[in-house]
């Protein structure tokens, strides 16, 4: 059995004197997972990873990270186990060079010099950007922004990754990077929790997912069950990735992904070929 990290049950949440934002959510996320968090704006997600991390406080129902309780944690315990990387990578981006950034948390955590050091130079080599090392981060493009923030939250050795739309705002290459980078920590045994907006990428990567709709949860599974069109993912303001979309149009396809509907549609086109020679 996989280690429970996350353990949520009834979470309720309201922002001040505001309606219910989350009703009743349970979800339990086991180490080892790459989930991606979807569904409509306003859906809930960015306040879900907040109350994961214990930036925001339930208002009703409970969250234990490996079996305690956050509400007795502080924001700094969860900071130990999880790393979170803002939408907005400026937001936590302050320091003069790449390498002091991402030393930053480690040093907060009071990790010894030459841990830090360690450290450092693995969030850096993971994310591609020892070469940036001395370089001033506010003046790089907003991917290697997104790839300083990753290397902060990853240089404390987290257990589980919380990234909030680490995609928005690139270019497919650099969200493509991104995702590979993503791919290669969870093979690393980090737990991996995306917010993402984009079905292709979680048709690609994730290997389950979350969809919350107006506050309740409404999906939790693979995403093959969730794209295999028996479910009215529209009613969640949700569309299947392009190549389910194609594989649903021709008989006996059932991609998920680009690269898998081009293995599959491959022998159809050459043995069209064979019949027009
Ligand atoms: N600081 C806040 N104060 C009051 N209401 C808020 C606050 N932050 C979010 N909300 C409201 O809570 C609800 C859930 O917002 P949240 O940002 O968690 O959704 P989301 O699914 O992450 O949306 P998006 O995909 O647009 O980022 C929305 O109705 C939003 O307007």
């Amino acid at each position: 059995m996989p280690e429970t990290l996350l353990e949520i049950q009834k979470l309720v949440f309201a922002y001040g004197h505001g309606g219910r934002v989350l009703n009743e959510v349970d979800l339990t996320v086991n180490a080892g997972d790459f989930i991606a968090l979807a569904g409509r704006n306003g859906s809930g997600k960015t306040t879900l990873t907040r109350l994961a991390m214990s930036l925001l406080k339930p208002s009703g129902g409970t969250i234990y990270f490996q079996g305690k309780d956050t509400a007795v944690m502080t924001t700094a315990d969860m900071a130990r186990s999880v790393g979170y990387v803002f939408q907005n990578p400026d937001r936590q981006i302050f320091r003069d060079t790449v390498a002091q950034e991402v030393a930053y948390g480690p040093e907060q955590l009071r990790f010894s010099p030459a841990v830090v050091n360690d450290s450092v130079a693995w969030a850096l080599s993971m994310t591609g950007l020892t070469e940036l090392a001395g370089r001033f981060p506010r003046l790089l493009s907003r991917g290697q922004k997104q790839r300083i923030a990753i290397a902060s939250a990853i240089a404390m050795r987290p257990q589980m990754l919380i990234l909030d739309e680490p995609t928005s705002g690139q270019d497919p290459w650099e969200a493509q990077n991104m995702m590979e980078l993503l791919t290669s920590l969870n093979q690393q045994g980090i737990t991996i929790i995306l917010v993402t907006h984009d079905m292709e990428l979680i048709g690609q990567y994730a290997s389950r997912a979350i969809v919350l709709d107006r506050g309740h949860k409404v999906f939790d599974g693979t995403p093959a069950t969730l794209f295999n069109g028996e479910i009215d993912i529209a009613a969640w303001g949700l569309i299947p990735p392009t190549a389910v979309a194609i594989s649903r149009q021709l008989p006996g396809m059932n991609a998920q992904q680009v690269t898998e509907l081009v293995r599959q549609v491959m022998p159809m086109i050459q043995k069209g070929g064979e019949d027009y020679s």
